[in-house]
């Protein structure tokens, strides 16, 4: 398990006041399970990942983390950078471009099987085998001596998967890993996703804002809008009863079982422009004046373990 409590994002420009993106997200992430963490762009879904690797640029970023628990330890982030590869890792989205062209799939591993595992040479080679043959690369032996241009985006991605599992870590953070694949590579992939993270027993977080990807690979989601968490639930009662009017829109302008596509009027408000109160009120048609734009709306609980930062969940029903 792993629990994140008040995470808190600014970015910080010369000469203006820092620009928050995030505000005070906090969640929980199941052991041997995969979270969605689904939104539309720039809602704060990569930042979230980021903050939680330590991967933000210090000069510019501020993060705050109240509480981050790993199991029962309560772990000091200010030694997070330190956990990256042995306990928490991360793929990106542009699998191609997250590879270093200069060297062969093969090379790429073997570094980091020596840096992380303090391998020898010789059993770092054999542990980038082994690693190629986990994540489903036909012929290792072969293709571990490809470059990147040598070898399709789906397979790019593969690697990137074998170099980030390397370190057998507790937790893996996966950013839009298959935004960039067609659909046949991009269910191959997700598949891989699905089955390490059993065989492995790792925590899964994949950012996504596809709700096709989140209703085939998921256990959990979080719904994001505008930096907050805004509805925590299991997948199948997020897609059978979403709580919140922000999920209710996503889901009808998805083409997740629906017959239409519709757009939700408006965008997502960009940092420093969130509006008092709820920050989705000015595209939903349950806000009233009064109730929704006075104050912070809290994330409410609901029967089922599940909760939505909603003032007005009597009206958002059992139903789509
Ligand atoms: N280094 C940075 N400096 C300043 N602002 C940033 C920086 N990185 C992200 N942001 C801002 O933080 C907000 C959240 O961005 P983030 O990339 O997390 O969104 P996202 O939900 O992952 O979107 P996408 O699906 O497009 O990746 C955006 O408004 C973005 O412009």
């Amino acid at each position: 398990m792993i629990q994140v409590e008040g995470l808190n994002v600014s970015f910080r420009t010369p000469g203006r006041a820092p620009l928050p993106v995030l505000s005070d997200v906090s969640f929980t992430l199941r052991p041997h399970r995969i979270t969605g963490l689904v939104g539309e762009s720039g809602s704060g879904k990569s930042v979230t990942a980021l903050a939680l690797m330590d991967l933000l640029p210090r000069n510019s970023a501020e993060v705050q983390i109240g509480v981050l628990r790993m199991g029962a330890d309560e772990i000091d982030t200010a030694t997070i950078g330190g956990r990256r590869g042995r306990e928490l890792s991360m793929i990106f989205q542009e699998p191609m471009r997250s590879l270093n062209p200069a060297f062969t799939a093969g090379e790429q591993i073997v570094a980091v099987a020596r840096r992380h595992l303090r391998l020898d040479r010789r059993a770092a080679r054999a542990k980038a085998i082994e690693m190629l043959k986990l994540v489903g690369i036909p012929d290792p032996e072969r293709n571990a001596g490809a470059y990147p241009h040598q070898l399709s985006g789906g397979m790019c991605q593969r690697v990137l998967i074998a170099i980030a599992l390397v370190g057998r870590p507790r937790v893996l953070f996966a950013d839009e890993p298959t935004t960039a694949l067609d659909a046949t590579t991009q269910a191959q992939v997700l598949s891989v996703l699905r089955e390490l993270t059993e065989r492995l027993g790792m925590t899964t977080m994949i950012a996504t804002h596809d709700l096709g990807v989140v209703a085939e690979l998921c256990d959990d989601v979080l719904v994001m809008y505008g930096g907050q968490i805004v509805e925590r639930a299991s997948v199948d009662e997020l897609f059978r009863a979403p709580r919140h009017p922000y999920t209710k829109a996503l889901l009808a302008c998805s083409s997740v079982g629906q017959e239409s596509l519709r757009g939700i009027p408006g965008s997502v408000p960009a940092p420093g422009h969130w509006p008092t109160g709820c920050r989705f009120a000015p595209r939903c048609s349950l806000a009233s004046a009064g109730t929704c734009d006075i104050a912070t709306v809290p994330l409410i609980d609901l029967p089922g373990d599940r909760s939505a930062r909603c003032l007005r969940l009597d009206q958002t029903g059992e139903t789509r």
